[in-house]
């Protein structure tokens, strides 16, 4: 028991001292006094004993389970009803006078005032009494947990599968219930302690084995998303996700299922399910304004929007599924128990016209509302025993409930209600939705365990069925000689020689024998190919002296780029040949996201100068030097001899000048960034822009080539075209001055006739190898163009990680990356930089110290809470970086000793 869970609810400003029930417990006022302190711990000694003994119990049910010959012990189903609870939120304004919670915690009446609009004769209803299995007032999440859930999980650790639902108006309390606050451990929901119950019963277990796996899902506006989706380009819309009637019951095609070993790794993916996996513009709900949206990122997955009933108001139904399965530990039998808890969050229902909703909110709120009365019609029809047929694919969230309402499952539902007047409409209908649940009946049973060995000889069995079926079908089609077997090394070794012979034009065609045959045959073109593809690299590799490939540092060059730097880049180059303004360069880098207007011009951060000859004559040679290691900083100016070295005179006087003159001054600001780009291509980045000019004066020089090839051709047509015209001419005239034949019929041509054929057959030929020449040129060109791109984008983020180091992070995170840690020259991985936001080890520490030693079960909790604040943190400061690059004047380069916002400290 955590007691000071349930204190600090009772002691809630909240509370409602007049009303029945919470009058009862709100107005206790103790002060402890040492007796009461013992029978307490007596009272924890005698539930420690009796938590023993339901432990041992629960694991003698499973293991009788599992020996059982008949599942289910073969007794007869009792029919259960689903139970409803329903829980106030706690509200400084409860409206006494017209919500009255019985005394025996089971009933509630309202009574609204007769309307005066109604006339004289007004026979509108005006009291209503529910009667249902639990109200929750003034609970602790602690107390909610044990009266509504408890119990459920405890037997799906039996093969019986649960569902528990929170259902409500719109702000009442249902995410609450059911996730709960993140931030802490008492506050936890429904879900996390259900993770904690499975994984501390599984643990207790001695001779049974349980594996739990995890799927999360979210219906958004009748679209299904995954909420755990294994790194989809993450954000992406799911749309191979699809609700499937399956043999064994209901189930979503496509829908990830995570196998988790302990808590803290199921309470990571369920914190790390409210992570930035997903954009609210990728569902295709709207974009969030700018602001909004960097505010946003890190915080949640899941759609929510803000109201005026809610600032976090859920906008999707989530249903969060955990499948248990108990096997024994020593595999003395080879049965299995298999069970899921469904534990789902709806949207909440909302009235248009008080949550003011608009837009896109709007649109959802209607898609939620039309959801909701889907369910309610669902649950009509369960409750009916009459009913035939129950409305299950009306929507999808009534499709993926279809096994976990009722049916053989434990079901509660969880009704979350204001205890304000103004909610009283709202509340009433929630509470007849409460009332129709309450109606539902199930037979629980536990799932049939699952034999492994009998499934696999059922399939064994009919595979080879199958076999039968196909034999008698090819010596029916005149097949006989076709066998299904998988091939064998020699089989496969005469369809590779096939297809280089067929490749070879050795041999016109392959035959088709079967699909094992067709799929080798593929597999093995496949194989020339990537080979072909290989050598052909590798020799252009060499060829354009590139030194030996490194296909690791070729994929390095996926990383963020820009293009508008690197035109910016291009042009730059290209200064020196095509004239090109400055202006031009930054205009174009200003339509990327990187702006190179906003910082302030011609500044380079101070501790820079009087870089000597030697030092530079070093850096020539070696590669780019780190500026966290060497002390030395990144953005060091370049001398006049360093520029003359470097560019051989090509670099722009203006340029030069303006960049020597920025040497004298002391700064504070970061440089812009095309000054600083021009530093890195002479320091950090020297060796990738140098490979960069080559590769691209490579592709010029063949693009150069190509155009002269290409008039070439052209001329040799137009000559061709002249001879032929002579040639025909010269034929007109033959027939007309009548023509020569030899003895045997023969026709004579005359010299100039002959000259003109031959000419024409020589400018073919050299049409043909000219055309030829071009197509080879061609292929170079697209291959350099690649080599260039790649370098080109390299190039750009290498420089993009040297500014961020360089400018943007300050002298004392700096100072505290430099000791030890694997960090590449010029590559600072920011996640290095938000592990120095002590915030959340700290707090970690001090939670240890202080929190821990009461509820020892509360570390996975934190550490998984841990896990996903880091990664929060890290985005939350790539998206500070990033908006840092377009307020000028936010950071300085140096000389702030205190951590600048953007390194998050909560
Ligand atoms: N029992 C409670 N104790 C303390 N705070 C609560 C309680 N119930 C709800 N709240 C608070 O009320 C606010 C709204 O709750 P919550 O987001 O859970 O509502 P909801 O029913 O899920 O709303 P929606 O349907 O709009 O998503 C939250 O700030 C939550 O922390």
């Amino acid at each position: 028991m955590e007691n000071p869970e349930v204190d600090a609810a009772m002691a809630t400003p909240d509370a409602t001292p007049d009303s029945t029930v919470e009058g009862s417990q709100s107005s206790v006022t103790f002060v402890k006094s040492q007796e009461q302190e013992k029978e307490q711990d007596k009272e924890k000694e005698q539930d420690k004993e009796k938590k023993n003994k339901q432990d041992e119990d629960q694991e003698s049910i499973i293991s009788s389970l599992l020996s059982h010959l008949e599942p289910g012990g073969g007794s007869p189903r009792t029919p259960k009803r689903v139970l409803a609870f329903v829980r106030v939120k706690p509200s400084a304004h409860f409206a006494q006078d017209i919500i009255k919670l019985g005394s025996d915690n089971k009933s509630i009446d309202i009574y609204i005032q007769k309307s005066p609009k109604g006339g004289i004769v007004n026979n509108s209803q005006t009291d209503w009494s529910f009667r249902l299995d639990g109200l929750l007032h003034n609970a602790s999440q602690e107390m909610v947990y044990e009266t509504v859930a408890k119990d459920l999980v405890s037997k799906a650790l039996q093969g019986y599968n649960g569902t528990i639902m929170c259902y409500g108006q719109t702000g009442a309390g249902k995410t609450y219930t059911m996730t709960g606050a993140a931030s802490e451990y008492r506050d936890r929901g429904i879900i996390p302690r259900a993770i904690q119950q499975v994984f501390k019963s599984a643990a207790e277990f001695l001779n049974i084995l349980v594996s739990v796996r995890i799927s999360y899902l979210e219906i958004y506006n009748e679209a299904l998303f995954d909420l755990l989706a294994p790194a989809l380009g993450r954000g992406c819309k799911d749309a191979q996700l699809a609700v499937m009637d399956g043999p064994r019951g209901v189930y979503v095609k496509g829908l990830s299922i995570h196998p988790v070993s302990h808590e803290e790794e199921a309470l990571h993916l369920l914190f790390e399910a409210r992570g930035p996996k997903y954009s609210r513009e990728s569902r295709g709900c709207g974009r969030w304004p700018r602001e909004e949206a960097e505010k946003r990122e890190g915080e949640t997955n899941r759609v929510i929007a803000e109201h005026s009933l809610n600032k976090n108001s859920s906008r999707s139904h989530c249903i969060f599924t955990m499948y248990i399965e108990c096997r024994s530990r020593d595999y003395t039998n080879h049965k299995c128990l298999k069970s899921k808890i469904t534990l789902i969050d709806l949207a909440g229902s909302e009235r248009l016209s008080k949550t003011g909703s608009e837009g896109q909110v709007r649109v959802e709120a209607s898609y939620i509302n039309k959801s909701l009365s889907f369910l309610e019609q669902l649950v009509i029809a369960l409750a009916d025993p009459k009913r035939e047929h129950i409305p299950f694919r009306q929507s999808k969230l009534t499709h993926v409930l279809k096994d976990s309402l009722g049916g053989n499952c434990n079901t509660v539902l969880v009704t979350n209600i204001y205890g304000e007047a103004e909610h009283v409409e709202e509340t009433l209908s929630s509470l007849r939705f409460a009332t129709r649940m309450n109606w539902v009946t199930a037979e629980p049973a536990p799932n049939e365990p699952f034999f492994r060995e009998t499934s696999v000889k059922a399939l064994e069995e009919e595979i080879q069925l199958l076999k039968r079926e196909l034999i008698m079908h090819d010596t029916l089609a005149n097949r006989s000689s076709t066998s299904y077997t998988p091939l064998t090394t020699t089989q496969r070794a005469e369809i590779r020689s096939q297809v280089q012979k067929y490749l070879r034009g050795v041999i016109e065609e392959i035959d088709i024998v079967n699909v094992r045959q067709i799929q080798e045959v593929f597999r093995q073109f496949k194989v020339i190919v990537s080979q072909q593809e290989e050598e052909v690299e590798n020799r252009l590799w060499s060829k354009y002296g590139l030194g030996h490939r490194d296909v690791a540092s070729e994929s390095d060059l996926s990383s963020d780029l820009h293009l508008a730097e690197a035109q910016a880049e291009e042009k730059q180059e290209g200064k020196g040949r095509t004239v090109e303004k400055d202006e031009d360069l930054g205009q174009d880098s200003n339509q990327g996201t990187l702006e190179t207007g906003s910082f302030p011009t011609s500044l380079v951060p101070d501790g820079k100068k009087g870089a000597k000859e030697e030092d530079v004559k070093e850096k020539s040679e070696s590669p780019p030097s780190d500026p966290i290691r060497d002390g030395s900083s990144p953005s060091q100016s370049p001398t006049k001899d360093l520029d003359e070295e470097e560019e051989g005179g090509d670099q722009d006087s203006d340029e030069e000048a303006s960049v020597t003159s920025s040497e004298d001054s002391q700064f504070r600001s970061p440089p812009s960034k095309k000054e600083a780009f021009e530093l890195f291509k002479k320091e950090a980045g020297r060796e990738i822009s140098r490979i960069f000019r080559e590769n691209r004066t490579i592709l010029l020089s063949r693009k150069k080539r190509s155009h002269s090839v290409a008039q070439r051709i052209n001329h040799l047509k137009q000559q061709t075209e002249g001879v032929r015209e002579a040639l025909e001419a010269q034929k007109r005239k033959r027939s007309q001055e009548g023509e020569y034949v030899d003895e045997k019929g023969r026709v004579i041509i005359d010299e100039k006739e002959f000259s003109l054929i031959r000419k024409l057959k020589e400018l073919k030929e050299e049409h043909r190898a000219g055309f030829a020449e071009l197509q080879d040129l061609k292929a170079e060109i697209q291959y350099c163009q690649q080599l260039v791109d790649k370098c080109r984008k390299r190039l750009i983020s290498e420089f993009e990680i040297w500014y961020k180091e360089s400018f943007l992070i300050p002298e004392d995170v700096r100072e505290a990356l430099r000791p030890g840690g694997n960090i590449r020259p010029g590559m600072i991985p920011l996640n290095r930089i938000t592990c120095l936001d002590e915030d959340e080890q700290e707090r970690f520490e001090r939670l240890q110290e202080t929190a821990l030693p009461d509820c020892p079960g509360s570390v996975s909790f934190y550490r998984a809470r841990m896990k996903t604040d880091r990664r929060q943190s890290f985005s939350r400061t790539v998206a500070a970086l990033r908006k840092m690059c377009r307020k000028p004047g936010t950071v300085s380069a140096n000389g702030k000793k205190k951590a600048p916002s953007f390194l998050p400290i909560t």
